[in-house]
């Protein structure tokens, strides 16, 4: 039996996490066994992975291959075995992010990224992916009042404003998969948007 790989996208106070319990409520009120994860982590090895390159300086292709690193052992770890139990997989960031920010926002060629998400996943995919999307200052003005800032969230509005771009060149390769939801409305709006999804691509 093979279950749902869905993940979620953004950039930093798009509002992912708020959203995604709500999501994880839905699919368990039809009855689904939800795994509930997220990237960078997911796993001990890569939650250890997370600490590091969220908080220790490194150069950029450093960055790249612990996110790529930290990714393949959640999947052999965590995804992989939870699909393969039937469970729904919820993904809060996977391979877009890595696209986004480290392509981006770092400036990474796609010359390296295509390799490594090819060679990590091995042809896992999720079926589908939640773009939230929102201006960076007012992601900025969320995060302001939410948290302290880690070494990538300390980053100039213009590293936003390219992660950004990289989520919609993103969405643009892959339209099927990828749904842009506008994530700079009210909470209760979002979910909305969220929930029409849901509705429209898992009838009841
Ligand atoms: N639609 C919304 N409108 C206003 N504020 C919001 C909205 N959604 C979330 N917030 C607030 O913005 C902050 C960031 O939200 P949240 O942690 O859900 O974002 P996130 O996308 O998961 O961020 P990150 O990727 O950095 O973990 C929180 O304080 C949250 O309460
Ligand atoms: C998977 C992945 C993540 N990132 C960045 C994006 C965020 O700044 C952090 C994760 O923090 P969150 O609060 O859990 O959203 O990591 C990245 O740069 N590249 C990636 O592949």
């Amino acid at each position: 039996m093979t279950g749902r790989f869905i993940s979620f996208e953004g950039i930093d106070g798009a509002g992912k996490s708020t959203q995604i319990a709500s999501i994880a409520a839905w699919f368990q009120a039809r009855g689904d066994e939800v795994a509930l994860t997220r990237e960078p982590g997911g796993t001990p090895l890569a939650e250890d992975l997370r600490a590091l390159v969220l908080n220790r300086p490194m150069d950029s292709l450093t960055e790249l291959l612990l996110m790529f690193a930290a990714r393949r052992d959640h999947l052999q770890t965590l995804i992989l075995p939870a699909l393969a139990a039937g469970k729904t997989v919820l993904c809060d960031r996977f391979t877009d992010s890595s696209f986004a920010y480290q392509g981006g926002g770092r400036g990474l060629p796609l010359r390296m990224l295509d390799p490594l998400a090819d060679w990590v996943q091995d042809g896992t995919e999720p079926e589908l992916t939640f773009w939230f999307d929102l201006p960076p200052a007012m992601a900025a003005a969320r995060r302001a009042g939410a948290r302290e800032a880690d070494r990538i969230e300390a980053q100039q509005l213009d590293f936003f404003e390219r992660a950004r771009g990289g989520f919609a060149a993103r969405a643009e390769k892959a339209p099927q998969r990828v749904v842009r939801i506008d994530a700079s409305v009210a909470p209760d709006a979002v979910w909305a948007q969220v929930q029409a999804v849901l509705q429209q691509r898992y009838p009841a």
